[in-house]
């Protein structure tokens, strides 16, 4: 089974080796010995807000993985409520220059090692799920998700545009009709709303329930040989990986360009007061 076994890492990829488990600050890897398939915890409290040091983490692991040989990948949160609350606003709001960028940067290279990530990947969505948390659910290749949470591309809502990379991500997910309807709404689905649009694949009754499907559904790749799959998911995937690889530079520019608008800063200012708010 799955070895808990909590170890000070010095490198992910030596100890990915040679233990069941290792964990950095913000993600715990922990490997099944006899199935080789990983599960990658997001354990950022209190809603795994997308941050710098989360983003790297997170695409470190993954690329380890990806050096290791791994059989498959289950994405989940160690929260009991949010899977991820998406970009950290902090992040954006008020933003050191020098940061911000490194910021966008590394969700770019996150999102690339993800979706063109060649051994099969599934997110077990054990809680919310909005925005950046949805992007990271749509780039893997199977979606669990648990009752009574939401889960959905909500940028037009904050007055934000989902960059043309989540766009891409949720229409080849969904298709083009309910994706221009999900974004231009900037809607955000229940668990059965995201079942009836194929948002999600499976609902389960339980994080353990989502993570033994999980296994069922990367188990059926045993008897694939691992080339022609890989070539497959990226002959789907690989255009647009591309178009961002090659416009990277410019996909950053124009983040900038809105993060460092007054009117974005208003707009993150009043969305943070209405989320502290919502406690009062
Ligand atoms: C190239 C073109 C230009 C591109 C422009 C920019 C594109 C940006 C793309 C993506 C955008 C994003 O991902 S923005 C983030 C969007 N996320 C959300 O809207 C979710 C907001 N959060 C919530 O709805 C809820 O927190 C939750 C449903 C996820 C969980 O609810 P819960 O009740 O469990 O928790 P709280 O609301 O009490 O939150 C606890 C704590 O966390 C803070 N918080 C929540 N979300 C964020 C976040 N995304 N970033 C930073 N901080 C967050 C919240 O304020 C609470 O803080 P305090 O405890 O200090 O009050």
């Amino acid at each position: 089974m799955y070895s808990r076994t909590m170890l000070k890492v010095r490198t992910l990829s030596n100890n990915l080796k040679m233990y069941g488990s290792t964990s950095s600050n913000f993600v715990n890897v922990s490997v099944n010995d006899k199935s080789g398939v990983a599960i990658v915890t997001m354990q950022r409290e209190p809603v795994n807000s997308l941050n710098l040091e989360l983003i790297t983490q997170l695409k470190t692991a993954l690329s380890d993985l990806e050096r290791n040989k791994c059989r498959g990948m289950i994405l989940t949160s160690a929260s009991k409520s949010v899977f991820s609350a998406g970009l950290d606003i902090m992040e954006m709001y008020k933003p050191n220059q020098e940061r911000v960028r490194n910021f966008w940067l590394s969700l770019q290279d996150l999102w690339m090692t993800l979706y063109g990530c060649s051994y099969p990947s599934v997110a077990a969505i054990n809680g919310h799920s909005p925005a950046g948390g949805c992007l990271l659910s749509m780039s893997c290749e199977y979606r669990i998700m648990l009752p009574n949470f939401t889960i959905g591309l909500n940028e037009t809502k904050l007055g934000i545009i989902a960059p043309s990379w989540f766009v891409a991500t949720m229409k080849n997910t969904i298709g083009f009709r309910k994706a221009e309807m999900a974004l231009t709404l900037g809607f955000l689905f229940t668990t059965e709303e995201a079942l009836k649009v194929g948002l999600i694949d499976e609902v389960a009754s339980s994080k353990e329930d989502a993570i033994a499907k999980a296994d069922k559904f990367i188990g059926q790749f045993a008897k694939i040989p691992p080339q022609p799959r890989t070539i497959s998911k990226l002959m789907l995937r690989s255009k647009d990986i591309e178009t961002l690889r090659k416009t990277k530079e410019q996909d950053l520019q124009a983040f900038l360009q809105v993060v460092n608008d007054p009117k974005t800063q208003k707009g993150l200012e009043l969305y943070l007061e209405s989320l502290k708010q919502r406690k009062a």
